[in-house]
């Protein structure tokens, strides 16, 4: 109890102070692995839900795979709103449908293999149901605490290769895209709706790197084109150690947002499903990013906003005001 209040406190805190870190990192939790050595978290809350070993795990590496928590049952259902989407059966308000930059300007690619990525589902029930899952918010209030929006969803179709290798996803960290703060109390769930290696692209990760900062991030020189908004961290350093995620169908990672991340190009036939949500603590607070590192990606999304609605008046914030949803707890802030 007296580390929830802890937690609770460690938020306004950070909330006052803006710059996070220092303030956090001297909160002694009660709930330590061991008692005579008494542990101190940044990363997550007191919660029963995560083990001491998976809780050091996320603090450490900044990602935790929890192994089959989404029934086949449910990502069957997710998979046939997809399809009824590329089918356009159905027409939704909001949702950004794109297709792979090597095919866009192919006229003879249709339906579901012509379709990348959708973005913005909250408007879609059968896809949106994922973010509300209780399995799921179950690990991100151990993040977020109990006031949970979601902020940003994703169905991810990874297509087979066309040869330009422009179905891979540079190293980003998400937390670019993002006008809202603090860091650490925003966690994305990606889930794997069918076996994910290495040759069909799974997600690659760099351990520890969410313990760094914000980087400089824009489009990599990558021969074969590169896709819409797919910046990449700007001095990646291609030696640096990796780990591939392999998993199986529901398998479910939740990694905080400035982890860096990628997936490499899909070389097989399929296409590569899965369905993520990047979820926030109702708390956080909105940024202003002029003059930041995070101009680049304000300036176009405001400008596909634009494109797609005709208004100009919107600002980077509004524009995450407007597609964020709450699925538990009180809107508090966001
Ligand atoms: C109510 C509030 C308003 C909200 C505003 C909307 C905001 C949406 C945005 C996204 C924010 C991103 C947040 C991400 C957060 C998490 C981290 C995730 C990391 C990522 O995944 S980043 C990558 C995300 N990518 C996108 O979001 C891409 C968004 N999609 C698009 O902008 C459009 O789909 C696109 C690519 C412009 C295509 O437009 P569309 O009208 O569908 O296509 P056309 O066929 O008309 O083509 C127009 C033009 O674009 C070229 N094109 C097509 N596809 C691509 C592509 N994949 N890459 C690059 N270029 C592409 C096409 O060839 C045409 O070119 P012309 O020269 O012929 O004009
Ligand atoms: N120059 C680069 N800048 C940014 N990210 C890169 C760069 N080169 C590769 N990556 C990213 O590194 C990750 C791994 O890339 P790669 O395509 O080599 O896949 P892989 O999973 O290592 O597969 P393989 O088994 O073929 O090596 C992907 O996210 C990829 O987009
Ligand atoms: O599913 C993938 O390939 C990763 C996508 C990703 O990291 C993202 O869209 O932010
Ligand atoms: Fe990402
Ligand atoms: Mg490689």
């Amino acid at each position: 109890m007296m580390s929830r209040a802890a937690d609770r406190l460690k938020v306004v805190l950070n909330h006052l102070d803006g710059s996070h870190g220092n303030v956090r990192a001297s909160f002694t939790s009660a709930q330590s692995v061991s008692h005579h050595h008494p542990q101190s978290f940044r990363y997550t809350l007191d919660t029963d839900i995560l083990t001491p070993e998976q809780r050091l795990s996320y603090e450490e590496n900044g990602f935790i795979l929890i192994r089959n928590l989404v029934s086949a049952e449910d990502i069957e259902k997710f998979r046939k709103a997809f399809e009824q989407i590329c089918k356009r059966e159905v027409k939704v308000p909001g949702l950004v449908v794109m297709k792979d930059v090597s095919i866009a300007k192919s006229e003879f690619v249709e339906g579901e293999k012509a379709v990348t990525k959708l973005q913005d589902f909250q408007e879609v029930p059968g896809l949106f149901r994922y973010c509300t899952l209780p399995q799921i918010l179950k690990y991100v209030e151990c993040f977020t605490g109990p006031n949970i929006m979601a902020m940003h969803t994703m169905l991810i179709n990874k297509p087979p290769d066309t040869g330009k290798r422009t179905s891979r996803h540079p190293m980003h960290q998400d937390l670019h895209y993002f006008a809202f703060r603090p860091a650490d109390h925003i966690v994305c769930a990606w889930t794997a709706m069918e076996k994910v290696h290495r040759q069909n692209g799974c997600l690659v990760v760099l351990p520890g790197s969410h313990k760094g900062s914000l980087q400089e991030h824009d489009y990599p020189e990558w021969e074969g084109g590169i896709n819409k908004m797919y910046h990449g961290v700007r001095n990646y350093d291609p030696n640096h150690s990796r780990v591939h995620l392999e998993m199986e169908k529901g398998d479910t990672v939740f990694f905080h947002p400035l982890l860096i991340h990628g997936s490499g190009m899909n070389q097989t036939e399929g296409f590569r499903k899965a369905i993520s949500c990047h979820y926030a603590s109702a708390d956080c607070y909105y940024i202003d990013v002029k003059g930041t590192t995070q101009e680049n990606i304000s300036d176009e999304v405001k400008d596909l906003a634009f494109r797609k609605y005709g208004v100009d008046s919107l600002s980077f914030q509004d524009t995450w005001a407007l597609r964020g949803r709450l699925v538990r707890g009180e809107r508090t802030s966001l």
